[in-house]
């Protein structure tokens, strides 16, 4: 018996590796197809200037991205947008409202990574169908003058969309990612830097730094051809607190975080997102977050620019697969519907209002 294998008795390790590769349009032939109109132009340009005044103080309002946790269907989320629309008006006053448009899912393990990935959700993955349906939506919400935010997840992303989006995250799970600071640093319109999953400020504070200055990486250009591509750098980022590990958007933890940007010579201005960590993903508890973040606006919390809230038709979520499948309830994080979000977006209209007495 010989204890040495021979080269065919050796069988290779199992691995990673590409199944596949499949041609994708590019940036320009998307824009080609689906142009940005002058209404939309004017939508987002408008909304950029005053999200970057909002969050340097300048406009006393409060920056409001609220919508769907995840977009899975357009009728639903337009339907949305229309309601929404007519809401944002009543309290322009007050609230500069964004609404939330998250077609690429970060996930904490697996799960559907969404609508631009895998718009069929099947594991099909039809990219190419995805970014359409995403620049279409965009584009319709954008030319009915409410804002768009979305996370970039994709590097990539941005080339397609950026035009239409008027704020956006980096996640949790990336605001750690030398490339996505990078890419930050060369956005065109406002980046929240979500804290660190586990909770982490510094790690937001950290990539606010990072993309504030100029960078050189390898990207793509508008023909989707590589390219190496140099930053100005982001004076606009701002920490988002998220909770991780526990809530953080008490005046303790705004008040710690303001500390944290000054001593690191960072603007202080603090974004909130009622979801996620501060409430766990309950959204019942999202509500009592969003009113106990009213309060500190309205007890003179200047530092709170922003809050961001998971919201859609209907409260709750489903399974992507729940039968009947109820139109406009969220398949991914759980969502305040309609009726709720009206109040916590009147309460907190109510609190700009006091903050500006006080
Ligand atoms: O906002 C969405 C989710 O919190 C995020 O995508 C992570 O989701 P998961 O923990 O269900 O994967
Ligand atoms: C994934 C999200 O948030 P976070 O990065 O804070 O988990 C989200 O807002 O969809």
């Amino acid at each position: 018996m010989t204890l040495t294998a021979t080269a065919e008795e050796i069988t290779a390790p199992s691995v990673g590796g590409a199944v596949s590769t499949a041609p994708v349009l590019t940036p320009a032939q998307l824009a080609a197809q689906l142009p940005c109109s002058p209404t939309a132009a004017r939508t987002v340009r408008a909304a950029r200037v005053s999200s970057c005044q909002v969050l340097d103080g300048i406009d006393d309002r409060l920056l409001v991205v609220v919508g769907p946790c995840s977009v899975h269907d357009v009728d639903a989320a337009l339907t949305y947008a229309k309601a929404l629309r007519v809401l944002a008006d009543e309290l322009a006053g007050d609230l500069l409202i964004v609404m939330r448009a998250y077609f690429e899912k970060p996930r904490t393990a697996v799960g559907w990574p969404g609508l631009l990935t895998d718009p069929r959700r099947d594991g099909s993955f039809a990219v190419g169908d995805g970014l359409r349906a995403a620049r279409a939506l965009m584009l319709e919400i954008s030319e009915l003058g409410l804002p768009v935010g979305t996370e970039w997840l994709s590097p990539l992303t941005p080339d397609y969309l950026g035009d239409l989006v008027s704020w956006a995250a980096i996640g949790a799970r990336t605001a750690e990612s030398q490339v996505h600071r990078q890419l930050a640093s060369g956005l065109t319109m406002p980046v929240g830097m979500k804290n660190g999953s586990t909770g982490s400020i510094a790690v937001a504070a950290d990539a606010v730094r990072a993309a504030a200055a100029p960078h050189g990486y390898l990207g793509a250009d508008a023909a989707g051809s590589l390219a190496i591509v140099r930053t100005s750098g982001n004076p606009h980022c701002h920490v988002v607190l998220r909770g991780g590990g526990g809530p953080n958007y008490s005046a303790a933890d705004v008040l710690a975080t303001t500390e944290l940007l000054r001593a690191r010579g960072l603007p202080e201005r603090v974004v909130i997102d009622a979801s996620h960590g501060n409430s766990g993903k309950d959204e019942a508890r999202q509500a009592v977050v969003a009113g106990e973040i009213a309060t500190q606006i309205a007890d003179g919390g200047h530092a709170i620019r922003g809050i961001m809230l998971e919201s859609f038709l209907v409260p709750g979520r489903q399974d992507a697969d729940a039968r009947p499948h109820v139109f406009g309830r969220s398949i991914t994080d759980a969502c305040l519907g309609w009726d709720a979000t009206i109040d916590s977006l009147r309460d907190l209209a109510e609190a700009v209002r006091l903050r500006r007495r006080s």
